[in-house]
Parts: structure tokens; C-alpha cells; sequence
């Protein structure tokens, strides 16, 4: 049955999914690595595509930008097309001074100041974790096919323009690799709704740092983070 933000019919989605936030990426990646790509969604531009890789069924799905728009895709698709896995492919600020622009990140947590999460349990600041085997499975990938991967905690902010504070510097002090939108929110709705997630990310800019990529670069490192995501889905 299609929901209010997806028209896809019963049956329409494969359990595994790949989410990046721009609809036109998912266009690209349905073209790009599926044989046969059938457009199953399009209710507010937000693109949704089927197709097979190496005979198995698998989607893409965008999620639009931030939390609240990550979590109500996510848990439209849980819901009501019982998919058990969604891996996000997106861009993200660059933190820390050793990352270069489209480097590739498998976020291993992801701290988040989104109410999505901070207020899901009253009293507890809610860890946002991907799942174990997807994480595996992804630097499993990246080192047999010598894609430099670097795995570790994330930002998920609501604030694209950050207020002027020193909340983005203390979490680099503390490690922090990346800032984005909404991976803390979808690792929070795969814990509340029981299914499988994971982010791997390219750095398209620097947080601190004016650095330029061309079209063609953010294509081709783009194009390493999808290569990653589908890997961990197909194991
Ligand atoms: O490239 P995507 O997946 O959209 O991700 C990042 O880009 C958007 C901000 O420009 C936010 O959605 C952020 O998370
Ligand atoms: O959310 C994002 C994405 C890319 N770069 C940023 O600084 N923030």
C-alpha cells in the first residue's frame, strides 16, 4: 500500500536499500549500477528506483536533507515494504586536517544535537550506532579493492549554517571525523523499527578550510562511497 510520502505499491521495494539525500543521485545511481532500473516513487521529487545487481533485487531511495525527512522515508520503507536494510550515501564536511576531499567514511557512530534523537529516550543520550555486519562488510570491501576507507564517529547536525559557538570544534578535539545531516537519524530509526543501517559518506568540503573539487572528482570519489554501500548490501 503506498504511504503519504512513498507511491510505490507492495512488493515495489527490494529489502535492501540505498539512500543518498539528492533525488537526482538516485536517479544516477539506478542508472549507473543497476541492470533494469524501474522508477517506483516520485511523490515530492524524492526519486525512488528498483533494478537488480548480479541477479539480486535491490533500491534506491533519496531522503531530501536532515533528520526529520531521513526518519520518515526510512520508517515509511520499514513499515510498509519490510525493508531490512538501508545503507545512506551522502557528502560531508570534512573535520579533521588528515581527510582530503573525496575520501570516503564509514560513520561508526554519530553524535547528533537532532530532537529526532536527543529527545527519542527521555533522560538517556542515545548512542546512534550502524549495524556491525553492514560496517564489516563495507571495510571488508574497501580493503580488498584498496579503496582507502576511514571508519569513525560523525556529526549529525540540523544546522547546515552552523550558530556561532564552539560546538563543532570541541567534537573535532574529540575525534570527530565529519559533519552531515542525517545519519544519526536513520541509525536511531533502524534501532526503534528493527532494521539494518549503516552511512558511507565522501568528503565534498572542508569544515574549517576553503578547497575546491571539480564536477568530475566529486563524480568519481561519489561513485567510490556507492561502490562501498552496494558491496555491504549484496553480503
Ligand atoms: O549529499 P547529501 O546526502 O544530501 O548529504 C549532505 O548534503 C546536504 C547538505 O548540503 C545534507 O543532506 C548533508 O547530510
Ligand atoms: O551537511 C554537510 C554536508 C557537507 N558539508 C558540510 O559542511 N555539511
Amino acid at each position: 500500500m503506498p504511504t503519504p510520502h512513498i507511491a510505490a505499491q507492495e512488493g515495489e521495494f527490494a529489502p535492501n536499500v540505498i539512500m543518498p539525500g539528492d533525488p537526482r543521485r538516485a536517479k544516477l545511481i539506478a542508472e549507473t549500477y543497476f541492470d533494469s532500473p524501474r522508477l517506483v516513487t516520485e511523490v515530492r521529487g524524492i526519486l525512488g528506483y528498483t533494478g537488480t545487481i548480479a541477479g539480486r533485487p535491490i533500491s534506491v531511495m533519496a531522503s531530501g536533507m536532515g533528520s526529520p525527512s531521513v526518519s520518515i522515508y526510512a520508517t515509511e520503507l520499514a513499515r510498509a515494504y519490510g525493508v531490512t536494510r538501508i545503507v545512506r550515501v551522502g557528502t560531508m564536511g570534512g573535520a579533521q586536517d588528515f581527510l582530503q576531499l573525496g575520501d570516503v567514511i564509514a560513520a561508526s557512530a554519530a553524535h547528533t544535537d537532532s530532537a529526532m534523537t536527543v529527545r527519542r529516550v527521555p533522560g538517556i543520550n542515545y548512542s546512534a550506532a550502524p549495524t556491525f555486519s553492514l560496517l564489516r562488510a563495507a571495510v571488508e570491501h574497501a580493503e580488498s579493492a584498496g579503496i582507502p576507507l576511514h571508519v569513525g564517529p560523525i556529526f549529525t547536525t540540523d544546522a547546515f549554517y552552523q550558530p556561532e559557538n564552539d560546538t563543532v570544534a570541541k567534537l573535532i578535539a574529540m575525534g570527530t571525523l565529519a559533519v552531515e545531516m542525517e545519519a544519526a537519524a536513520l541509525y536511531t530509526v533502524g534501532a526503534v523499527e528493527g532494521f539494518q543501517t549503516l552511512m558511507v559518506g565522501t568528503v565534498s568540503d572542508h569544515v574549517y578550510k576553503t578547497e575546491e573539487m571539480s564536477s568530475e572528482e566529486r563524480e568519481k570519489t561519489f561513485g567510490r562511497a556507492v561502490e562501498v554501500a552496494i558491496a555491504a548490501l549484496q553480503s
